[in-house]
């Protein structure tokens, strides 16, 4: 019988993929089959030499199975600064139950990781599914969303409303023609923000059936010159359930708020929206923004500490000499960070370190989601002195708490 050969990575190519849907739709609950143009779609968004898939080929004889699967994105990020990244975004990460723990997931991986790394890519990023996977990869939590639920009935804005918020619903065409371009901008200045490449929009504007219930409604977008809103009704209970928020200038936020606060017969309203989101001020009473949820949204992992941390601005100008530690890579070192005029050069330094930490805990600060002090009370970070930690917190600090804004 022919031996399993579990080592063994491969690309995808055309007959793969049904069998790699059947796979992830088993791992993350997704409908099956899923509408064919939803996967041309799909296949549009990768190529398939970032696929990465490993077949069981004779435990069962005669058997060829595919029993692992993942694949990475080209995935703009917007960093402190407003510099955008061209970060690898892992994702679609499924082992098959039946070959769960036998180190898979760690197989495809490393393959990835040196592929990113040779194409230069100073970042790595990540949705995950549980909390415990991908630290030891060099991965840290970085941006987080508040999840809120927001009582219309109690939502009386501070200010007046304006006589023509110039707030519309939107035709297919309109939105089409909108929402794509008012993303981009969006996404260009804040912080953490991952664009959305072309090949991303098609599926996300089908709103294809598969993504609700038969009680739930498609999506409804509200329009404004600088900013959009979508959301759906949930008919069950009357929530309002806002799948995708933007808005580019404070005016197109309140506007768009003021008309999803005051959805007619709508009870509750739904929304993930960032941690220093400025609704709640605007509000006469600003529990009626009631959190109820602080999900991480992007862990990312800093591939090339010198590029990537050159890449970030900086609140304050300084020297620090960081001690950066990685057990899965290459990325231990000491590194001197001098920032000048909020710029940093980063140089290799054999100096006694100011503050050392893990390469995952260095990936946590990068967005600034994740203050150094949080870290330094959990011991996660050591310092030389408390001024070493203050000048730590007051560089990494940011103007703007990330905010991801899409789920890959
Ligand atoms: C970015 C994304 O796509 S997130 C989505 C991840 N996928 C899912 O959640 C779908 C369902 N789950 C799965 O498909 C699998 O269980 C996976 C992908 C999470 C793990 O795959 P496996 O092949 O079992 O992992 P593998 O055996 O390579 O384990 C690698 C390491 O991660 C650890 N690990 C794996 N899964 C978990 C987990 N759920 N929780 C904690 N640790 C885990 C292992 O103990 C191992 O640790 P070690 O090498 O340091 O000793």
């Amino acid at each position: 019988m022919e031996r399993v050969d579990m080592l063994t990575i491969k690309h995808a190519s055309d007959a793969d993929w049904p069998e790699i849907i059947e796979l992830d739709a088993r791992a993350f609950a997704l409908p099956s089959p899923l509408p064919r143009d939803e996967i041309t779609e799909f296949r549009a968004k990768v190529p398939d030499e970032a696929t990465y898939l490993i077949r069981d080929v004779g435990t069962v004889p005669g058997s060829s199975t595919i029993v692992a699967f993942s694949l990475y994105y080209d995935l703009p990020l917007t960093v402190p600064g407003g510099a955008v990244v061209d970060a690898a975004a892992l994702s679609w990460v499924s082992v098959s139950a039946t070959h769960r723990r036998r180190g898979m997931l760690r197989r495809m991986i490393d393959a990835q990781y040196a592929d990113w790394r040779a194409r230069g890519h100073p970042l790595a990023i990540l949705t995950a599914s549980e909390g415990t996977i991908y630290e030891r990869f060099g991965f840290g939590p970085a941006a987080f969303a508040h999840r809120v639920h927001i009582a219309p009935a109690a939502s009386t804005f501070r200010s007046p409303a304006p006589p023509d918020s110039h707030v519309r619903y939107g035709t297919p065409d309109e939105v089409a023609a909108h929402v794509p371009v008012v993303h981009a901008r969006w996404a260009a200045a804040r912080n953490g923000a991952i664009g959305r490449p072309a090949p991303w929009w098609p599926s996300l504007l089908a709103d294809r059936s598969f993504r609700r219930n038969s009680q739930t409604s498609g999506l409804h977008y509200l329009l404004h010159p600088d900013g959009y809103a979508a959301y759906r009704i949930d008919a069950r209970d009357r929530t309002a359930l806002i799948e995708d928020f933007v808005a580019v200038t404070p005016q197109a936020h309140d506007d768009l708020w003021r008309v999803l606060t005051s959805l007619d017969l709508i009870s509750s309203v739904h929304a993930s929206i960032p941690v220093d989101d400025a609704l709640p001020h605007l509000l006469t009473d600003a529990r009626a923004v009631g959190v109820v949820d602080r999900p991480d949204t992007l862990w990312v992992s800093i591939l090339d500490v010198a590029a990537a941390l050159e890449l970030r601005t900086y609140s304050d100008d300084g020297t620090l000499v960081l001690e950066v530690g990685d057990d899965y890579s290459d990325r231990a070192g000491r590194y001197r960070l001098q920032v000048v005029d909020g710029r940093a050069s980063v140089t290799p330094t054999d100096d006694a370190p100011n503050a050392s930490m893990d390469i995952a805990v260095l990936s946590s600060l990068y967005l600034g989601g994740i203050a150094a002090r949080e870290f330094a009370e959990a011991r996660r970070i050591d310092v030389d002195s408390p001024a070493s930690l203050t000048r730590l917190a007051r560089l990494f600090d940011v103007e703007h708490a990330p905010f991801a804004g899409t789920f890959f």
